[in-house]
Order: C-alpha cells, then structure tokens, then sequence
C-alpha cells in the first residue's frame, strides 16, 4: 500500500505564542514531491517539527498505507544539520539505520550503507570525523543518515542550503527519483523556486503561519506570488526546453 500523509487543522505554539494554524492539506501520496515554500519566519520548520512528532498542537496528522508498528518510518532532517560528536561519516550513517532496530549490524545494512554513501557520491568522506566536514558535506550526511533508514515519508527540511549549483541538482534529482522508484512520499523546504518548479509535484505556500497556496508548482508560482508573499516583482517564463523559470526584475520598494 501506498503510504500517505494528510495534515487536518495543524498547529503550533510556543508557549503562548501561535505561529501556525489551520493548515489542512490534501493526502500526500507515496511517489510525489511537494515544496514548502514561503518567507523566512513564516513557520515551515516548526510545521516539520510537528509533523515529525518532535511538538505538540492541535490538528490531525494522519498517516495511511504504513503499518503502526512501522511508524518510525518517518524521517526527519531538520535544517540545522551541526554535529558534537567524534563519530565518523561512515559510523553515523550505520548508527542511523539501526535506529530503533535491532542493533546487531547484517550484510544488508553494510551494503545499504555503501549504496547511499555511492548514491550522494560522498565514499570519499566516509572515514572522516563528522566534526571535520564542511557544511555542504555535514548536509549531505545529514540527508544520507535519512536515506539510509529507506522511509516512507521523507521529511527534508531546506536539504539542499549549503550545496553548490550542482550538488544542488544531483541531489534534488536523486531525491524525485527515489520518491518515484520507492514510493516515498518526499516533503521538503527549499527557498529557490527554480529549483521548486523542477522538482516539485505540488507547492504548498506558507506565510505569517497559514497556508495561502497549495497546488501544482506551476499553478501556485506565479508573478502574483511573487509580489504578494516575496514583494518582488517578476515573471515566469518557458524555456526553449519548455520548462518554467522564474526570472526576476527586482523588489518591489516597501514603505519606511
Ligand atoms: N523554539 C522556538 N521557540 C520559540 N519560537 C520559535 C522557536 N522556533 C521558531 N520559533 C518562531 O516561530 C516562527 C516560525 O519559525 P520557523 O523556524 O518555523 O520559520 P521558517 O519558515 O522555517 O523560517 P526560515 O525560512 O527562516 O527557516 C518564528 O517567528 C520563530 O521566531
């Protein structure tokens, strides 16, 4: 079975303060990417750590087509992805895998780990201390410890932040294409909306802790989003390949 994610009136507070609400979205199914996007401060990563289970509110998370037992199957990389430990590159990502499993270490986990160490092209770094990585490279050990749990629902909070342009596209390129050979339903901040329209499947639009958008990348950006949710003017425009670029003239001048 197909697993899916639908969110139904979620929210989070701090203390007293709400910083989000109301977000209700359609099933997320195994096989689809889908972008959240919006303004810094404007809740996507406090929406992940709800979702995560890592904070309470009010709402409904439901997740179907997973087993309860398989729950863990929910992976999370946040965004901060600093580390405080003498581990290594290659030792982290085992310790992943085995998370919540049985300890005792297969032939499986080991070629598992070896495919995502070759899949991210980081062999090279697998017997570093994580504490000697650049930040690109923690990143993307962050995202191979995800990977490595082989989950169902990906959570990837701004994945791709600290990578250079083509890292950038390798990666978000192996993330749709195991989104689509493993049926995982992937869900992912990310601030370069070029990048949003060549992967996404579907856009969701946060701002001041509401969702105002959902729907297909190429629906949900347009010049208007621009103006209203970036305040910068713009246009989108197809490419000879026909793909949709966001080319932008500059910002709109805010009032003192
Ligand atoms: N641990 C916390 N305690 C109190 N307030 C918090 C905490 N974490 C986030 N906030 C507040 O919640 C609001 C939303 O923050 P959040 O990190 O979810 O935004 P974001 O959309 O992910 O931003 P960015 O694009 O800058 O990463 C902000 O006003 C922030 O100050």
């Amino acid at each position: 079975m197909v697993a899916t994610l639908q969110l139904n009136d979620v929210g989070v507070r701090y203390g007293k303060r709400e910083v989000l609400s109301g977000i209700t979205t359609p099933a997320l199914r195994g096989g689809e990417v889908t972008a959240v996007i919006g303004p810094n401060a404007a809740g996507k990563s406090s929406l992940f750590r709800r979702i995560a289970g890592l904070l309470g509110g009010p709402g409904d998370i439901s997740i179907g087509g997973i087993p309860e037992q398989s729950r863990s199957q929910v992976c999370y990389m946040p965004q901060d992805t600093s580390v405080n430990t003498v581990l290594t590159v290659y030792e982290s990502i085992l310790l992943a895998r085995k998370q919540g499993a049985d300890p005792r270490v297969s032939d499986e986990d080991l070629e598992t780990v070896d495919e995502v160490l070759g899949s991210l092209r980081i062999e090279s770094i697998a017997f570093k201390g994580l504490s000697e990585l650049s930040g690109g490279q923690r990143q993307l050990v962050s995202l191979a410890q995800t990977l490595v749990r082989d989950p169902e629902i990906l959570l990837l909070d701004e994945p791709t932040s600290a990578l250079d342009l083509h890292r950038q596209v390798e990666v978000l390129a192996l993330i749709q294409a195991l989104a689509r050979k493993r049926q995982m339903c992937v869900v992912l901040a990310i601030h370069d909306l070029n990048q949003v329209l060549r992967v996404a499947d579907r856009v969701m639009v946060i701002d001041g802790g509401t969702m105002v958008r959902c729907g297909p990348a190429e629906a949900v950006i347009t010049p208007e989003l621009l103006r209203e949710i970036y305040k910068v003017e713009g246009r989108i425009e197809r490419c000879s390949r026909l793909c949709c670029q966001v080319i932008i003239d500059g910002p709109i001048a805010q009032r003192a």
